[in-house]
């Protein structure tokens, strides 16, 4: 057989910037726009790669940054089942990122479909959709000129999307014709799969009403249209919609804003009315924390873990009802507020699993349950379904028409969340449907648990790759000593915890503590980041 190669002189037009070391990261490729167009082009010669290794399934790349400020941008692949990157492709993805030279690049493709044995004459079927920012469309061109220098793979552009549109694209796609056939794999395929879900749960039942704060990022046209769908079943009002301006993209907005800082986003007019239910989602429309003003006029919020308890208190009872024996299961990072594990375990009584955080790991524990519930605290997260307790519920003898309604809600269910990946506009529904049936304010949501208080810090350290974990980045292991340095403090303090780990996205170590009262977590947290400064 002849050498396969492939020839991408075309890379010449988007030279790598000098002294820069790329790493695709826990979400991808993520730096400022200017210097992202290399790393596009290698992300489109990869991505026909990874679509030609796997027999020509479609394979896509969203180009976001996320919460990130407007001048940043990056670029994501979605493997076939609409889940992320397969963890090896990231190092591959990483290294072509980093060939300093076209000749080199061409080198390292080569090399790679020498040793994955990939196919080159194979078709490859890539999609690509964008969010609001401003160097999107000429990023978007980089990804052409990739995917065109990769053996003109075949590709399609979606155009303006949410992360989890593309990833729902994608997965309808590559099922399509199957007996498992995810979707209609359009964007008002989506529309009408969530809208008949949620009508389908919710039949008959008043409109609830929520603002949703758009971040002025493409969840605002994207729940406008989804709401048209929804037929007068919900009662939105809009705020941070103005995706068309990208200098206002998470600009005191959105998701990260609101839970980081604690507090209300922009754009809301001074007297915010007490027990309304609002949301915020983040740039690219795949997380999303809830809120609200309580009677004493503090604001108040209810963010992933509050979301993941909710759904798996709703779905414990449901399946319950259902006398169908599936087991649910929660799974939730470090993060997690040691309230909401508490109230998981000992009230709920639904096992949890602790991840490494990054959602691929969550997502990966979940599909060991029949029903596995992931959220990270900050609000990106899912329900999945498994494929077997679906086709069990769909073919099970009822027996009585309670049980029937519970199957049926629970089916519908399995439709109205994305499967895929966290996505803001379905958890929005999902979320809004359990309040709506169990008839609760957010304030009756958020009695469940009361948050331990806590507090995120990071520090900048000379090289945070020293910072070695295990359990679940619970314990460190290195440096030596710190772990014992930290568990001395922690002692100290009613209902202390603490840990320390590099991030992933960031070029800094987080610092997280709980304690019993919010001065205590404050003071913790501080304490342990002085530890810290012997490593800067
Ligand atoms: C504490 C925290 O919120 N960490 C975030 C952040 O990861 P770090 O590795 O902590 O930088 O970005 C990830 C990607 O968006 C997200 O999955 C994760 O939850
Ligand atoms: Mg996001």
């Amino acid at each position: 057989m002849a050498i396969p190669s492939i020839d991408i002189s075309s890379a010449d037009n988007y030279p790598k910037p000098d002294g820069i070391k790329f790493g695709y990261g826990t979400a991808g490729f993520r730096y400022n726009a200017n210097i992202l167009s290399s790393t596009v082009f290698r992300v489109g010669v990869l991505a026909a790669l990874r679509s030609r290794y796997l027999g020509g399934k479609v394979i896509g790349v969203m180009i976001t940054a996320s919460h990130n400020p407007p001048p940043d941008n990056g670029a994501k692949i979605v493997d076939p089942a609409g889940d992320m990157l397969e963890e090896a492709w990231e190092t591959y993805a990483t290294d072509l990122a980093n060939a300093a030279t076209s000749q080199d690049l061409a080198d390292r493709v080569n090399e790679l479909i020498k040793n994955l044995n990939i196919d080159i004459s194979t078709p490859a079927n890539v999609i690509y959709a964008r969010d609001s920012r401003e160097s999107g469309p000429a990023l978007v061109k980089a990804l052409e000129a990739g995917l065109k220098a990769a053996h003109d793979a075949k590709s399609t552009d979606y155009g303006l999307l949410t992360t989890p549109q593309l990833h729902y694209l994608v997965k309808s796609l590559n099922t399509l014709k199957s007996a498992n056939s995810y979707g209609v794999p359009t964007e008002e395929g989506y529309y009408k799969k969530l809208a008949n879900a949620y009508k389908k749960v919710l039949s008959g039942s008043e409109p609830y009403s929520i603002t949703i704060d758009a971040a002025n990022g493409i969840g605002a046209p994207k729940v406008s249209e989804l709401v048209k769908h929804l037929e007068g079943t919900i009662d939105m009002t809009l705020i941070n919609g103005k995706y068309e301006d990208p200098s206002l993209l998470n600009s005191s907005c959105g998701a990260d804003y609101v839970k980081t800082n604690q507090r209300l986003p922009g754009g809301l007019d001074a007297d915010v009315p007490k027990l309304k239910l609002f949301c915020s989602f983040d740039g690219d429309a795949d997380r999303i924390v809830f809120f609200y003003i309580d009677e004493d006029g503090k604001f108040r919020l209810l963010d992933g873990d509050k979301i993941a308890t909710l759904a798996a208190s709703f779905l414990k009872d449901l399946v319950q009802e259902t006398n169908s024996g599936l087991n649910i299961g929660v799974v939730q990072t470090a993060y997690a507020n040691g309230s909401s594990t508490e109230y998981l375990e000992s009230v709920l009584k639904v096992p949890v699993v602790c991840t490494p955080t990054g959602v691929k790991h969550l997502h990966h524990a979940a599909q060991q349950f029949d029903i596995g519930v992931y959220f990270e605290a900050n609000g990106h997260g899912t329900v999945l379904f498994h494929p077997d307790a679906v086709a069990k519920l769909q073919t099970f003898q009822v027996s009585s028409p309670a049980q029937k309604a519970a199957i049926d809600t629970l089916l519908a269910l399995s439709d109205l969340v994305n499967q895929t990946v966290g996505d803001a506009l379905s958890d929005l529904l999902l979320v809004l449907a359990i309040l709506t049936i169990k008839r609760w304010n957010p304030a009756d949501w958020n009695q469940s648990y009361t948050d331990l208080p806590n507090r995120l810090l990071k520090a900048e350290v000379r090289d945070r790759t020293m910072f070695k974990v295990t359990n679940a980045e619970r314990t460190l292991v290195e440096p030596p000593l710190l772990q014992s340095q930290i568990d001395n403090l922690v002692q100290k303090y009613s209902q202390g915890r603490s840990f320390v780990r590099a991030s992933g996205t960031e070029n800094v170590v987080r610092i997280y503590a709980e304690a019993v009262t919010q001065t205590l977590a404050d003071e913790l947290g501080v304490k342990v980041s002085h530890l810290l400064e012997a490593y800067k």
